[in-house]
């Protein structure tokens, strides 16, 4: 319904043009400009109101193009006036036929639908209406909002580049001012060069002040990139891979910041190179220099739908790249696993698959880059021939001189060879932008798990209350972890927590160290809600894996071990620990613990890997030691750790089968019974300590 109007609201206003035309003879006393403006105000009435009928019918219309509507009439009505403006500017006495020269004629009525349509679309590509993503504009923004902080030394830099500019485009200018000078004075070829060297200087301060400031830039992207993964919930970590965080956290930083200090700097001096040259060739000869504007959209357009597809391609290599890099992380990690496997070949052959995966994109990125660059000087070389076609015409027709064209063409060299260089720029920026889609991603990511609260009591008892809690990971909603689980542990007491592998053991320690939320049910400390805790506060009250051990009045062989450890030199521990055995680092966990004075003691398997003299240690801390008045909660696969604990809860399939004492469920002859049996075969057959399946984490 919308389409059918429009064709009628085209003819009208072509009938309104007619009309004023038919019209300016009978109106000679009026001013060509205040008629021109006139006109434009009546048509500007019926195609923004046609516009707004339109928009509110318009079900049969493209979003984009329904949007687009109103500044469409806008501009169409400002396209004719303005031109005579601008000509009445460049020739005040003209007489008004030649001024309104046109009005009225169905080509040039027809050029201005052209004009305004390859503006509109021009403007879509660039600016694409949201669509409740953020689009390449959106990151340009987030870009400079992050930019902000140096807005005066960008103010600087822009000082120095004006400065340079004009030392640059002088020696034309005065070239141009037909051989006098301000004052009147000869110009000599010293002084058409004197603002060289002025320029060269004014650039070299610029540069090293530019160079300051997109270091401080990405430093400071880094480094808020890095912070927020650090505040993300666990199970982002456990849904990305460590190579696609570390990628996004540093080669995409490199990457974007490198092409952003290097392209953002071209685009910067010869954007304003080509301000300075288009006002001066404005003054040269106006019809020309509108000819050059009017084919810019043109020139613009080409390369920017180019870019896309290198765009599209740029992202793919950088995800391809992070995948190898994962390979390889995974490798290094697994190295032992690796060796004593011999898979050495293996791992190297899944490396390789991957970088020619990388490098089959690098080939369509590169090839769509050229085409891209190729596009670019295509578009620029065509505007070239159509001002010299355009000015050769003028020259001939009188309406320019040939010293002017002369100087023209010399500005307008000058000028195409900056926009050439702004459009080849174009796609490297669009680059950077593309990457730092992805940084932004991570930089504005709101953490999955409520915001710890501010609570820190002086005080705390350490009473635990896990009441019907229900969980399940991130994305597995299907596959409920802990189904109702409800336990308490009181201060003074030692609950334990037994059951198979993959009961739920670890899940539930994870939401007690608030690494997750539970879907349903609440987890409440001394009567409050985990969430509403400080969290340092909580973390240093219930921290995991530490055994509740006062420090010893006689060296503890845990003691004596931890000692040893924490003198060890950096090198010969290793990365994240890598060079020292289980125990060892147990015992560093166990000593890290004793600094904290924890309130509420979590033991998630933590003494499996010490020797049985350690063991013997620790459990007589758990049960004996100073630390009785903390609340205790014992995950053990070695029922022997347990058998002395106040309650044991046998936790199987996500929910907690039976408990009780040690006594009262061996009576039951029910879960816990049958584990014990299975130990007790187990010891008796192959002697394993553990006979639940694998040890904890
Ligand atoms: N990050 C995770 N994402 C998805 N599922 C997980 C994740 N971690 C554990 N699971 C699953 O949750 C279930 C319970 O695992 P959990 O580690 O809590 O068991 P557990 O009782 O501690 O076992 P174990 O005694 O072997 O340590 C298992 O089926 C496991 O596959």
């Amino acid at each position: 319904m919308a389409w059918l109007s429009l064709p009628l609201v085209v003819l009208l206003d072509f009938l309104t043009l007619r009309l004023a035309l038919l019209l300016c003879p009978l109106l000679q006393a009026w001013d060509p400009l205040a008629l021109a403006w006139g006109v434009a105000l009546a048509r500007w009435a019926l195609l923004s109101l046609s516009a707004q009928a339109a928009r509110g019918r318009g079900q049969g219309l493209p979003g984009g193009l329904r949007d687009a509507l109103l500044p469409l009439a806008t501009l169409l009505s400002l396209l004719l006036p303005g031109y005579v403006t601008l000509q009445a500017l460049a020739q005040p006495r003209a007489p008004p036929s030649e001024l309104l020269h046109g009005w009225g004629r169905g080509d040039v009525f027809g050029l201005t639908y052209g004009v305004a349509g390859l503006v509109a679309a021009l403007w879509h590509q660039l600016f694409p209406a949201g669509k409740g993503e953020p689009g390449p504009s959106a990151s340009l923004g987030r870009l400079l909002a992050c930019m902000r902080p140096d807005l005066l030394r960008f103010v600087a830099i822009a000082g120095f580049l004006v400065l340079s500019s004009l030392g640059e485009s002088g020696g034309p200018w005065l070239w141009a001012r037909g051989g006098k000078g301000v004052r009147g004075q000869a110009i000599t070829p010293a002084l058409i060069t004197a603002p060289r060297p002025h320029s060269a200087v004014t650039e070299f301060v610029s540069d090293c002040l530019y160079n300051g400031t997109m270091n401080r830039i990405h430093t400071r992207i880094q480094s808020r990139v890095f912070s927020s993964v650090l505040r993300q919930e666990i199970g982002f970590f456990h849904a990305n891979r460590t190579g696609d965080i570390t990628s996004r956290v540093t080669a995409d930083t490199d990457a974007m910041s490198e092409a952003l200090s290097w392209k953002l700097s071209l685009l910067m001096w010869y954007g304003m190179r080509g301000a300075f040259l288009f006002g001066l060739m404005l003054q040269v000869s106006l019809r020309l220099a509108l000819f050059t504007a009017v084919g810019l959209p043109l020139v613009l357009l080409v390369p920017k739908l180019s870019g896309k597809f290198h765009q599209s391609l740029a992202q793919q290599v950088q995800e391809s790249l992070a995948k190898a890099n994962e390979v390889a992380v995974e490798t290094f990690q697994a190295m032992p696993t690796v060796r004593s496997f011999a898979n050495e070949e293996g791992a190297a052959q899944r490396y390789g698959q991957r970088l020619q995966e990388t490098y089959r994109l690098n080939k369509q990125e590169a090839a769509a880059y050229a085409a891209s660059m190729w596009t670019n000087s295509l578009s620029g070389l065509a505007l070239k021939v159509g001002i010299l076609y355009y000015g050769g015409r003028l020259v001939t027709a009188g309406a320019v001189s040939t010293g002017d064209l002369v100087t023209f063409v010399l500005y307008e060299m000058q000028f195409t060879t900056a926009v050439e260089v702004l459009l080849s720029t174009y796609p490297s920026v669009q680059k950077a932008v593309g990457s730092s889609e992805k940084i932004f991603e991570y930089m504005e990511r709101t953490p999955q798990i409520s915001p710890p609260g501010t609570l820190a009591p002086a005080s705390l008892r350490g009473h635990l209350q896990v009441q019907d809690v229900w969980f399940s990971y991130p994305g597995r909603d299907d596959a409920p972890v802990l189904k109702g689980v409800s336990l308490e542990l009181r201060p003074g007491e030692v609950t334990a927590l037994v059951g198979p592998s993959g009961a739920g053991k670890t899940s539930l320690v994870a939401l007690l160290e608030r690494f997750y939320e539970p879907q349903r049910g609440r987890l409440l400390l001394d009567g409050r809600d985990l969430r509403e805790y400080e969290h340092h506060y909580l973390h240093s009250k219930v921290p995991p894996c530490c055994p509740p051990i006062a420090p010893p009045a006689s060296p503890s062989p845990i003691a004596t071990c931890t000692a040893s450890t924490a003198l060890l030199p950096p090198h010969y521990v290793g990365e994240m620990g890598g060079q020292i055995s289980g125990g060892q680092r147990q015992g560093v966990a166990i000593a890290r613990a004793l600094l904290r004075d924890p309130q509420v003691l979590i033991l998630d398997d933590a003494t499996s890997a010490l020797d049985t003299e350690s063991q013997l240690w620790v459990e007589k801390e758990i049960y004996e030691g100073a630390g009785a008045e903390r609340s205790v909660l014992l995950i053990a696969h070695r029922l022997s750790t347990v058998e002395r604990a106040d309650r044991i809860l046998v936790l199987e399939d996500g929910e907690i089968r039976e408990q009780g004492t040690h006594q009262e469920l061996l009576a039951l002859q029910g879960s816990y019974w049958r584990l014990a049996q299975k130990q007790l075969n187990g010891d008796a057959g192959g002697g394993s300590e553990d006979g639940l399946g694998a040890g904890g984490p």
